[in-house]
C-alpha cells in the first residue's frame, strides 16, 4: 500500500473530460473560465459539461425549452416542504431530502441506461431551481411561482425567488454566478457523487449526497459564512480587528484559501467585479469595501486568496436573496457539474473503494462482557 496523504491532498483519483485546473488556469472541457463566463449562458455550459462541445443555436434552444418545461416539481414535494417548521429547518437539509424525495417521483429513478439517465440529468437540472426557490417562498408564507417557459434559466431562477421581473443587470449576474459555480474538477462533493454512483447507485442518490457534501461550512457552505462574518463585522472600520481575532484564535476565514489554487482562484475576480457593481447599485457598497479589506489582510498575513464564495456572498446579498440560500443557489449550479461527473463515471465504471492504513490497537485481548 502506499502512504497515506491527510484529505487526499494531491491524489489523482480519476480521469475526466469535464473540467481541469492547471497552473492556477479553470477550463472546462477545455475552454476557458474567462471565456465561458464572459460570452456563455448558464444552458451553454449546461450542454458543453453534459456534451463535452458547445451547442449549436438548435441544440441550444431545444436544451433551454426543456430546461423551462421540465421545472415544474410534483405537488407531493410542496406539500412535503409545507409540512417542515421552515424556520428550523436549513435549506440545504431541506434540499437534500426534496431531492431524494424527487427520486420516489420519477418513474424512470432506477433505469440504469445512458439515455434514461440524461433524460432525469434534464428533469433534476431543471426541478431543483424549483425545490429552492419554494422553499424560500414558502417559508415566508407565500405560495410558490411557476416558471415561465420563455425566461431563460438564471432569469427563471431569479423569477421564481422573488416573483418580480428580474432586472437586466440581475439576470447577467445570476447567469455569470451560475456559470462560474458550475463546475470544479475533483472537489469534494463532485468526489462524493462519483464515489456514490460508482457502486451503480441511482442518480437521485449521486445528486443527494453530493448536496450533503457540499453544505459543510469548509466546501460550498463557506459562502453563506462569509455573509455572516460580513454582517457580525457590520462596518468597515471593524474589519481588520475582527479578522485579527478569528486569526489569533486559530479560526478559519470563511472565503479564504483553497486547496488546489495558492495564487488565486481564477472566478474570484468576476464576483469581485460583480460585486462592486451590486452593492454600489443597492447602496450598500460597504460589503464590498469590507470585503477588499479583507481579502488584503488575509492575502498578506497569510498568504491566502479568496476562492470563489467570498464574493460570490456579497453578489447574492445584492441579488436580494437570503444568506442561508446561497449555499443552495451553489447546489443549483453545480448539479449541472455533478451530473457530468455522474454521466461519465457510469461511461467507464469501477467501484471507488480506496484503502486505510489501520493505526488502532492491535491483538487486544478480548475480555467477555461480565469481566470487563
Ligand atoms: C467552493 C469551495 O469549496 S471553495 C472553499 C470554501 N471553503 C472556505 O472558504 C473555508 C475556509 N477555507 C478553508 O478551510 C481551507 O482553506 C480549505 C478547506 C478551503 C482548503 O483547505 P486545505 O487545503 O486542507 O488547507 P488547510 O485547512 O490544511 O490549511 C492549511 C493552513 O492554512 C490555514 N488556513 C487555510 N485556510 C484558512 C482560512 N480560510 N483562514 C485562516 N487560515 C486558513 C490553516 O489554518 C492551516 O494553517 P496551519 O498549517 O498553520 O495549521
Ligand atoms: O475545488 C474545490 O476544492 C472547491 C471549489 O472551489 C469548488 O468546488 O468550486
Amino acid at each position: 500500500m502506499t502512504a497515506t496523504t491527510k484529505g487526499l491532498e494531491g491524489v489523482v483519483a480519476t480521469q475526466s473530460s469535464i473540467s481541469s485546473i492547471i497552473d492556477d488556469q479553470l477550463t472546462y472541457v477545455g475552454y476557458k473560465i474567462d471565456d465561458l463566463a464572459r460570452y456563455s449562458s448558464f444552458e451553454e455550459v449546461i450542454f458543453l459539461l453534459w456534451n463535452q462541445r458547445l451547442p449549436k443555436q438548435e441544440e441550444l434552444d431545444t436544451l433551454k425549452a426543456k430546461l423551462a418545461t421540465n421545472m415544474e416539481v410534483p405537488e407531493a414535494i410542496i406539500e412535503h416542504l409545507r409540512s417542515y417548521d421552515l424556520s428550523t429547518v436549513h435549506p440545504m437539509a431541506a434540499l437534500r431530502t426534496a431531492i431524494s424525495l424527487l427520486g420516489l417521483y420519477d418513474e424512470e429513478a432506477e433505469v440504469m441506461d445512458a439515455e434514461a439517465n440524461k433524460r432525469k440529468a434534464i428533469r433534476i437540472q431543471a426541478k431543483i431551481a424549483s425545490v429552492v426557490t419554494a422553499f424560500a417562498r414558502i417559508r415566508k408564507g407565500k405560495d410558490p411561482i411557476q416558471p415561465k417557459s420563455n425566461y431563460n434559466y438564471a432569469e427563471n431562477l431569479l423569477f421564481m425567488l422573488n416573483g418580480k421581473e428580474p432586472k437586466d443587470i440581475e439576470v447577467e449576474a445570476m447567469n455569470k454566478a451560475l456559470v462560474l459555480h458550475a463546475d470544479h474538477e475533483l472537489n469534494a462533493s463532485t468526489f462524493t457523487a462519483r464515489v456514490c454512483v460508482a457502486t451503480l447507485s441511482d442518480v437521485y442518490s449521486g445528486i443527494t449526497a453530493a448536496i450533503g457534501a457540499l453544505k459543510g461550512p469548509l466546501h460550498g457552505g463557506a459562502n453563506e459564512g462569509v455573509m455572516k462574518m460580513l454582517t457580525e463585522i457590520g462596518e468597515e472600520e471593524n474589519a481588520i480587528p475582527y479578522i485579527q481575532e478569528k486569526l489569533d484564535n486559530k479560526e478559519k476565514i470563511m472565503g479564504m484559501g483553497h486547496r488546489v489554487y495558492r495564487n488565486g482562484d481564477p472566478r474570484a475576480k468576476f464576483l469581485k467585479d460583480m460585486s462592486k457593481q451590486l452593492t454600489e447599485l443597492i447602496g450598500e457598497p460597504k460589503w464590498y469595501q469590507m470585503s477588499v479589506k479583507i481579502e488584503d489582510y488575509i492575502k498578506k498575513h497569510k498568504g491566502l486568496p479568496a476562492n470563489v464564495d467570498f464574493y460570490s456572498a456579497s453578489v447574492y446579498h445584492s441579488l436580494g436573496i437570503d444568506h442561508d440560500l446561497f449555499t443552495p443557489i451553489f447546489a443549483v449550479s453545480r448539479t449541472s457539474g455533478w451530473l457530468a461527473h455522474i454521466l461519465e463515471q457510469y461511461a467507464n465504471n469501477r467501484l471507488i473503494r480506496p484503502r486505510a492504513e489501520y493505526n488502532g490497537p492491535t491483538s487486544p485481548e478480548y475480555i467477555t462482557i461480565d469481566k470487563r
